[in-house]
């Protein structure tokens, strides 16, 4: 199965590469695509950094599936991965969080009675949910906690912002910037999304201190190297 890696930056990227032994990071073979460039290792895997926030990462993710679509290619799955921040206490720092709901947290309408995400107004998506029975196998193969993963254009900074996120989203576990950008454009594909964060800071107050960027790439290098066979054995008919 051919199989697309969508982090934000190259330092994700490459410590996902890390996994694959023998076919690390300067394995790779940079493959063109509008916009952006795969990082092609053996095997079928596909690794984009397909860049920071919702918006870039989405097309990116387009771009990428589109290009294996028009190959007669197609990916029989999209993963987005990287670091994120963790909803203490359930998702400390170091742990490991894959979703089982991918949430826009930030897409709706800020009214007098507070946020209505747009599917409230009637239209659009704000969740994607990723295939059940893979996220229980990523989760047994790598002990990943399983829960709610907000996307969102704007790092929380505060604990009244974290609080509100969690008191709208009680199952979630982490934040990030990406994973809906590209689960819109795995479902316009039709092809189905997991979103894999290595929790690198606490959701909360502003701490740079606080940031354990360099552990969190290396749990993702480690989860990648655990979860690898589960998705390379994975059947996209068994839902
Ligand atoms: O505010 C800072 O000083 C700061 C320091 C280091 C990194 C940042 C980022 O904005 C990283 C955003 C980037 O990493 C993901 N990420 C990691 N933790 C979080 C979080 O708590 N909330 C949202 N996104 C997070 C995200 O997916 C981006 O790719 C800021």
């Amino acid at each position: 199965m051919h199989i697309l890696v969508a982090t934000a930056v190259p330092v994700e990227r490459d410590a996902v590469a890390r996994a694959f032994p023998g076919t690390g990071p300067e394995a790779a073979v940079e493959v063109p695509r509008p916009g952006t460039v795969l990082h092609r290792l053996p095997d079928g895997w596909d690794l984009l950094a397909a860049g920071v926030g919702p918006a870039l990462a989405a097309a990116s993710t387009a771009a990428a599936l589109t290009a294996a679509a028009l190959d007669s290619a197609p990916y029989g799955l999209v993963v987005s991965a990287g670091i994120g921040g963790g909803f203490a206490p359930d998702a400390p720092v170091g742990s490991l969080v894959v979703a089982d709901e991918i949430t826009a947290a930030d897409l709706g309408a800020e009214t007098a009675d507070g946020f209505l995400p747009v599917t409230d107004l009637g239209f659009g998506t704000v969740t994607h949910r990723p295939p059940a029975g893979l996220v229980r196998a990523v989760a047994a193969a790598t002990g990943a906690r399983t829960g709610t993963v907000l996307t969102g254009s704007t790092v929380t900074g505060t604990a009244e912002r974290a609080a509100l996120l969690r008191a709208r989203h009680p199952r979630a576990l982490a934040e990030a910037m990406e994973g809906f950008g590209v689960a819109e454009a795995a479902a316009a594909h039709g092809v189905p999304v997991l979103e894999l964060r290595a929790v690198s800071n606490p959701v909360g107050p502003r701490d740079r201190a606080a940031w354990r960027i360099g552990d969190a790439l290396t749990a993702l290098t480690d989860a990648f190297g655990k979860l690898a066979p589960v998705l390379r054995s994975w059947n996209p008919h068994e839902r």
